[in-house]
């Protein structure tokens, strides 16, 4: 079987400066692969290669064996590709609710009932919070809203949502109390629901907690990708954290 996510030697440049080079990676159905690396290792820069945000300048990227590589954000979207970003991207002014009907209008979605709108509410542990303001919102519960945008393609029975999820940060800002319950979440939308997740992390014990492999990045380069405990005990991976905390 076609890897879900195939990058073959996909590369980067922008004003002379190599920011990704030659990355190869292969990610496999219903596996949460983790992308770590020191500030700067171009870890966002590869999610926006996946996404399609940016064009690579070599190589390709290949969804379910397609070449995907000449597709723009939303027909990546279409076919699978859901993404958060590092900073938190709701609109203050709407309601919880309306983000949702907002994300599923957006695929396609014609008819958006309130059940529907419920259930993936619930879904993501915000049931009962429809009405809110996404501005009264805790940073945890903001980034619970944005994974119930990836969800809401599946409303009105259309397509099943992000199948493979790309979460840039989505500890970034959150209070410590509120990593657990969240780290739960991503794990039940992986493991209950098979769905393939790519994840950038600072938090090692997220990353540890939840990730099948972790892939290094280190000055645009993939330095490794292997199971938590082999990363962790590679030297060459060590030694790119030189300085920064693991
Ligand atoms: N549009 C751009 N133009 C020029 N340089 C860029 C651009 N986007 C990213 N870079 C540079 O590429 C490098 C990788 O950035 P990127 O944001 O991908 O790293 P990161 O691993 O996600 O870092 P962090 O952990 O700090 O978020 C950095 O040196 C950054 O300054």
């Amino acid at each position: 079987m076609a890897p879900v996510l195939r990058l073959d030697r996909i590369s980067w440049s922008v004003g002379g400066a190599d920011i990704i080079s030659e990355v190869s990676l292969d990610v496999r159905e219903g596996e949460l692969l983790a992308v770590i690396g020191p500030n700067g290792a171009g870890k966002t820069s590869l999610f926006n290669l996946v996404s399609g945000l940016t064009r690579p300048t070599g190589g390709s990227v290949r969804l379910d064996g397609h070449d995907v590589t000449a597709l723009p954000p939303h027909r990546r979207s279409r076919r699978g590709i859901g993404r958060t970003f590092q900073s938190s991207s709701v609109f203050s002014t709407m309601t919880v609710a309306e983000h949702v009907e907002l994300a599923a209008r957006s695929a396609g979605v014609r008819r958006v009932g309130a059940d529907d709108v419920r259930g993936v509410l619930a879904r993501v542990r915000l049931a009962g919070r429809g009405a809110d303001l996404a501005a009264g919102l805790s940073h945890g519960d903001r980034r619970k809203l944005e994974l119930a945008m990836l969800l809401a393609p599946t409303l009105g029975g259309g397509t099943t949502g992000a199948r493979l999820m790309l979460l840039d940060e989505p500890m970034a800002g959150v209070a410590a109390e509120e990593t657990g319950e969240l780290t739960g979440l991503i794990r039940s939308l992986h493991r209950d629901e098979g769905r393939t997740v790519l994840l950038v992390e600072h938090h090692m014990d997220v990353v540890l907690g939840l990730a099948d492999r972790v892939a290094v990045m280190h000055h645009g380069r993939l330095l490794a990708a292997a199971s938590p405990a082999e990363v962790m005990a590679d030297a060459t991976v060590q030694q790119a954290y030189l300085g920064d905390e693991l």
